[in-house]
């Protein structure tokens, strides 16, 4: 079943289905080049419309006016400014990017501020389906936005870099170590983070250039990586993603309808922990977590069934129903044997076992190609975000490391933890508050 509770991104405001007409646009004549607002996109209306960085002839998202209209996922867009930053509680998009930055040497406070002020900028004109600032690569001049989100957090060790330790948040402290860590360091952490996600795979490398353009001398990729998830209308009928191991895997996230959403995954306005420019941000565990597929792979499916305490067909619990039942985790078979396993992961992960602690989870996967041994390399970009990971992922992460049916299939290979301030108000750039705070 699809989660109908969780926000999806609004097609644009013209029609997408409306026919390109030629001559003049409902504004009023052609634009430049011959080309009708209304040609542009087909979508523009009075806002996504954006000339060439030049203030060319040429529109961006031109398109012929035999075109086809653009359906529903070019046009879909995600609103940048707001109370929240996007790419948390808009559903999974196919296309992922991830991207951690270390300022440059030399780079302090006052680089950083305009540094998040031109990525603020690119993120809301490509997030609307516009041109980026600098000169546009052209690698997404036909498409719409595609349900584009640009998310940017802040990592441990960029406050001492710009001297503002006495605002960094206590929940950003280095998670512990685990023992099914093995982490690759320079792959982990770093200045700042940006995640990107969008249904059109060229939408979302147009956006990772961009933002890796604007980065300039002020602070270079320290590690990057790329995920992807199932297309939207792949399937028969909308439904929770699979991963690579093939699981219905999502299923109990928290709900943005749910009563205690906002306070177990956004920071308050008046939290007494947290400094007040995080009011409304949340805090992003990010983890590489590859799959051991040949391993996987070789069991039953009643065997990875019995790991994860749900059916892999449609996700429902062993104990029955479908994917949405209650799981009965009393539930016993004839021999007296309990129906799903006492080091289930879907058993030993549920709120109710770990004194509530909740995330809520939204990845990508990943394939890196085959190793020289045949081995993939691929896996789970494990984002999950939540209030204070200190009573969400740790716990959590903590429970799973004492004996997880599951950790003899996964390898957590990097790890970040990042502070994702609150969305930007209109005029604002994110994270204004804390560098002009
Ligand atoms: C520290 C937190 C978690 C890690 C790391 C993690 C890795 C991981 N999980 C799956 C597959 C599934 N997880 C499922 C449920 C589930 N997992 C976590 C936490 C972590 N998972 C939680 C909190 C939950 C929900 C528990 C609940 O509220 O009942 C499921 C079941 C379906 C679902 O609810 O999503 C699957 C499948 C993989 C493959 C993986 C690492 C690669
Ligand atoms: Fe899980």
């Amino acid at each position: 079943m699809t989660d109908q509770s969780i926000p999806q991104a609004r097609p644009r405001a013209a029609d997408a289905a409306a026919p390109a007409a030629s001559g003049a646009d409902s504004a009023g004549g052609p634009v430049a080049g011959g080309i009708s607002r209304r040609r542009l996109l087909g979508t523009a209306g009075a806002t996504g419309l954006a000339l060439g960085a030049a203030g060319g002839a040429a529109g961006y998202a031109a398109r012929p006016a035999e075109a086809t209209p653009l359906s529903s996922l070019g046009a879909g867009e995600v609103m940048f400014h707001g109370k929240h930053q996007p790419g948390i509680v808009q559903r999974l998009q196919a296309r992922g990017h991830v991207v951690a930055f270390d300022l440059a040497a030399g780079a302090g406070r006052k680089e950083a501020a305009a540094l998040l002020r031109r990525w603020s900028e690119t993120a809301r004109r490509l997030m609307a389906g516009e041109a980026a600032q600098q000169e546009d690569t052209g690698v997404a001049l036909d498409a719409g936005p595609s349900s584009l989100t640009i998310t940017f957090g802040f990592g441990h060790s960029f406050f001492a870099r710009t001297g503002l330790e006495k605002q960094r948040p206590v929940a950003l402290d280095p998670l512990p170590e685990f023992s099914s860590d093995r982490l690759d360091k320079a792959r982990s952490n770093g200045d700042l983070w940006v995640q990107i996600g969008a249904d059109d795979a060229l939408v979302a490398f147009h956006a990772l250039r961009a933002i890796q353009k604007d980065a300039g001398r002020a602070a270079k990729v320290r590690w990057q990586m790329n995920g992807f998830n199932r297309s939207p209308g792949a399937t028969a009928h909308p439904m929770t993603a699979r991963n690579l191991m093939g699981q219905v895997d999502g299923t109990r996230n928290p709900k943005p309808t749910d009563a205690d959403f906002d306070r177990r995954i956004f920071v308050p306005e008046a939290g007494a922990q947290d400094p007040a420019w995080m009011a409304n941000g949340s805090y992003a565990v990010v983890r590489r977590i590859r799959m051991l597929l040949d391993d996987w792979e070789q069991l039953s499916v009643t065997a990875q069934e019995q790991v994860i305490g749900r059916r892999k067909a449609d996700g429902a619990p062993l104990t029955g129903g479908t994917e949405t039942t209650e799981m009965d985790l009393e539930k016993t078979d004839r021999a007296g044997n309990l129906v799903v396993p006492l080091d289930a992961h879907a058993r030993i992960t549920r709120p109710d076992q770990n004194g509530g602690a909740a995330i809520l989870r939204r990845p990508f996967s990943y394939h890196d190609g085959i190793g020289p041994d045949g081995v993939p390399d691929a896996g789970l970009l494990f984002i999950c975000w939540q209030a204070d990971p200190l009573r969400g992922f740790v716990p959590l992460q903590r429970k799973l490391d004492r004996g997880d049916a599951l950790s003899r299939y996964i390898r957590h290979e990097a790890s970040g933890l990042f502070a994702v301030p609150g969305g930007a108000a209109e005029g604002e750039y994110v994270g204004q508050r804390l560098l002009e705070g």
